[in-house]
């Protein structure tokens, strides 16, 4: 993408390794095997992959010493100049040395492979912590915020060769915070993105910047990576780096974990001042996150210089928030281990229509020929054409694939409300008030978008995605000869009479969807429609490699063999298949429609002055 403004930034998705074709899939696990007997080799031991990333590894171990330890690996397969970042990440988080910082060891050199070792900050991502807890409450909020404010001070200050120098880390988030619950807390990783302030907190050149002078380009930005679901507009835009792309940062997280979600944007809808923090730190927010420059800027710089007060804040002991969720949730009794992918189709018409330009309609009908890896990363990006509170919704849509999760949503505008059609099946008890929460992010998010039409998305298992490889693409897809589409059965039978059904086609054809099926495979879905059941089948087709995605729920047993016989008439017909793209047919339950009025923001709600009155 070339677009001025977001050239600069890119945003890590992971795709699952279920998603992946059986030779990618290969060489990423015979890669990290590599990975581990290399670590060995150094003498190191109890290793094991920690995190991943889109550019690389990490890996945790121990040394002779018994200390823990990190490794982060770049994968060897990116360009040179993209190999030669971990070095310069080793040279910047080198010259740091803060007690929330963990502190480099070394920087190995292995034939291409570099391998950046440091400290491991111990604890749990706030990512992982945020999707596990919910939103994160007042008392732990404002400890994060005074312990992420003292680090941001001391980059702020920072000194080198007795000159002030201070230093950007550029992609402040929740899942670049470790957090050590045990000892209440966190790190700051990830120095990927970090580079020298060209500016300085008023925005002035800072001094001493000879070489930079001398290169002439003063005017470029220097700035790195960062996730646009955290960083500020001046970080997006391209402007030259300050320690205030930090402060857009930390605000930016510190609202996410707040109210339990993965990215910055819904602040108008869910206002700071909705979330139950004390008043001073929900105001340091509010203006931290609004759209004026100068606003920002004394939102960072009053909550700077009011660290003490914010440590010294009194809290009630912490409590347990029971949501009830907008929508019907069902839970399993025990945990599957499965891997949910959430497809969305009818992302496009939440863009703002008027504001695409040709570009942006090139850039979209492009997209539809990348990989789905690409697709999600570039159309990240891509949300730049809508709205803060569409994007903020296609976000809490996100999150709720990273709970394990089966079924779909499908939700409807009109000018009186919002009608929402759901089947949600979490997988995981322990997870079931976190994701409460999360569902109703979604609702209330839904609620505050004004305009008609629909959005669907599915939510499946990766671990049931089919993959069918073809040589090139003039050759048919042919499946071998055990493939099934697999599906559940419900409990009990149930016949269509005994609830209304869904149809597949009610909704029209969707506008997002680039690939055209085959009559003889549309033929067996109209046939599918027929008896009653739930789920979900996307067929995303590549130039040389078919994924079938399925989630499917029989509820009348006593049309199991028709069913089945349809299953193996689609996979049956895959060689009719032609062209690349994506599509996908959705049946939920039945029309349990939950009704809500439009809302534009969430009412007010403070943490109490003196709450131990209380
Ligand atoms: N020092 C550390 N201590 C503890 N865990 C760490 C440390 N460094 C990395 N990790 C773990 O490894 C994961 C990936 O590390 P990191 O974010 O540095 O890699 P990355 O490739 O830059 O990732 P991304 O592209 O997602 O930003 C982190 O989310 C974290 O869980």
């Amino acid at each position: 993408m070339t677009r001025k403004g977001i050239r600069h930034f890119y945003i890590p998705e992971e795709q699952s390794v279920y998603l992946l074709s059986h030779a990618d899939a290969k060489k990423l696990k015979d890669w990290i095997a590599l990975c581990i007997a290399q670590l060995e080799s150094l003498g190191f031991t109890d290793i094991s992959l920690i995190g991943k990333g889109a550019y690389g590894f990490a890996f945790g171990g121990r040394d002779h010493a018994g200390a823990e330890l990190v490794f982060k690996f770049t994968r060897i397969t990116l360009p040179v100049s993209m190999q030669d970042r971990l070095e310069e990440e080793a040279f910047m988080q080198g010259l740091l040395s803060h007690s929330h910082i963990p502190a480099v060891k070394e920087f190995y050199q292995r034939g291409r492979q570099s391998i950046l070792m440091m400290e491991r900050a111990p604890g749990i991502d706030l990512e992982q912590y945020s999707l596990r807890e919910g939103p994160v409450g007042p008392r732990l909020i404002v400890k994060m915020a005074v312990q992420l404010g003292k680090i941001l001070l001391y980059l702020r200050q920072f000194e080198l060769d007795g000159g002030h120098r201070p230093i950007v880390h550029g992609d402040i988030k929740p899942s670049n915070l470790v957090w050590d619950e045990n000892n209440e807390r966190l790190s700051l990783i990830d120095w990927g993105s970090s580079v020298y302030a060209q500016l300085d907190e008023h925005l002035q050149p800072v001094q001493n910047n000879v070489l930079d002078l001398m290169s002439g380009d003063i005017q470029q930005t220097n700035a790195r990576l960062g996730d646009i679901y955290f960083i500020g507009d001046a970080q997006l835009n391209g402007e030259r780096s300050s320690p205030r792309f930090d402060e857009q940062g930390l605000a930016g997280t510190l609202y996410a974990l707040a109210s339990g979600q993965s990215a910055r944007f819904a602040h108008q809808v869910i206002p700071p001042s909705s979330l139950g923090l004390p008043k001073i730190l929900s105001d340091i927010l509010t203006y931290m996150l609004s759209d004026s420059v100068s606003e920002q800027h004394s939102g960072g710089d009053y909550l700077l210089s009011h660290l003490k007060l914010l440590e010294n804040l009194v809290f009630a002991n912490d409590s347990v928030e029971r949501y009830e969720s907008l929508l019907p949730v069902w839970v399993a009794k025990e945990r599957k281990n499965i891997e949910s992918v959430v497809y969305s189709s009818r992302k496009s018409f939440l863009r703002q229509q008027n504001d695409l330009s040709e570009q942006q309609s090139d850039e979209l009908s492009q997209l539809s020929y990348l990989n789905d890896a690409q697709f999600e990363r570039y159309y990240k990006n891509y949300l730049d054409g809508m709205g803060a509170t569409e994007k903020g919704f296609l976000a809490a849509v996100s999150r709720l694939a990273r709970y394990p999760v089966v079924g779909g949503l499908v939700i409807h505008w009109q000018p009186e409300g919002v009608y929402i059609d759901s089947s949600l099946n979490l997988q995981d008890p322990a997870r079931e008030q976190a994701f409460k929460h999360a569902v109703n992010t979604v609702v209330t998010l839904a609620r505050a978008i004004h305009r008609q039409g629909v959005f669907k998305c599915c939510l499946f298992d990766a671990k049931n995605t089919l993959h069918i490889e073809r040589e090139q693409i003039e050759a048919p897809f042919v499946a071998g000869a055990a493939t099934v589409i697999p599906y559940e059965k419900s409990s009990v039978s149930l016949s269509t009479s005994e609830s209304r059904v869904h149809s597949y086609f009610e909704d029209g054809d969707d506008p997002d969807e680039f690939l055209a099926l085959p009559p003889q495979i549309m033929q067996a879905i109209k046939a599918l429609n027929a008896i009653h059941h739930t789920g979900c089948i996307i067929f995303e087709a590549l130039e040389k490699h078919l994924k079938i995605h399925s989630y499917y729920r029989l509820l009348d047993h006593t049309k199991e063999n028709e069913f089945n016989a349809l299953l193996n008439e689609i996979i049956d017909s895959l060689p009719l298949l032609t062209g690349e793209g994506t599509c996908g047919f959705m049946k939920l339950p039945y029309k349990d429609t939950r009704f809500f009025e439009h809302r534009a923001k969430c009412a007010d709600k403070f943490y109490p002055r003196n709450p131990r009155a209380r």
